[in-house]
């Protein structure tokens, strides 16, 4: 199955001083999203001849504070990987024991835990896939 690296998330106090830096080291902002829902901003950078979709680092801004996680600059928050199938992958994952932390419920996004417990995201390759189940009734398990 074709797998592709998407970003690294990093949550960030300041987004402007974060992203001042990351332009230091040649990347440029491609995209940003506000959720006033989830009250926060994400901001997508890349080296400025990648325009895929993909990004280098994925910057999470929280409106209000980032839920008492240390500031000791280590409050990683995933890994981004695109995927051909989620459900299969998924599957896969599972049937090796991997915890399935958000189950792909929508055919577009997963969360799951690596062994270190660092937590890994899974997007599906350009369109969502249908609802299918055992997918499309599972519970969150956890903080994905
Ligand atoms: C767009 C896609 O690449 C994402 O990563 S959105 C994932 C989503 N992010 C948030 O909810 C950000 C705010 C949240 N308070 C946080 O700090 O993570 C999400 O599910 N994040 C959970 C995670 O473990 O990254
Ligand atoms: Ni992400």
């Amino acid at each position: 199955m074709k797998v592709e690296y998407l970003h690294t998330m990093v949550r960030v106090k300041d987004l402007d001083k974060s992203i001042a830096f990351y332009k230091m080291l040649g990347l440029i902002e491609r995209r940003r999203t506000e959720h006033e829902g989830g009250r926060f901003t994400l901001v997508f950078l890349c080296p400025p001849d990648q325009a895929d979709g993909r990004a280098d680092v994925e910057l999470t801004y929280n409106w209000d504070g980032d839920d008492g996680l240390p500031s000791d600059g280590r409050h990683f928050g995933h890994l981004a990987y695109r995927v051909e199938n989620i459900y299969e992958m998924c599957q896969q994952l599972m049937d090796a024991g991997v915890t399935i932390n958000r189950p792909p419920r929508d055919g577009h996004m997963a969360f799951v835990r690596s062994p270190d417990n660092i937590s890994v995201e899974l997007l599906q390759m350009g369109e969502s896939l249908p609802a299918q189940e055992p997918w499309a009734s599972m519970e969150n398990t956890g903080h994905w």
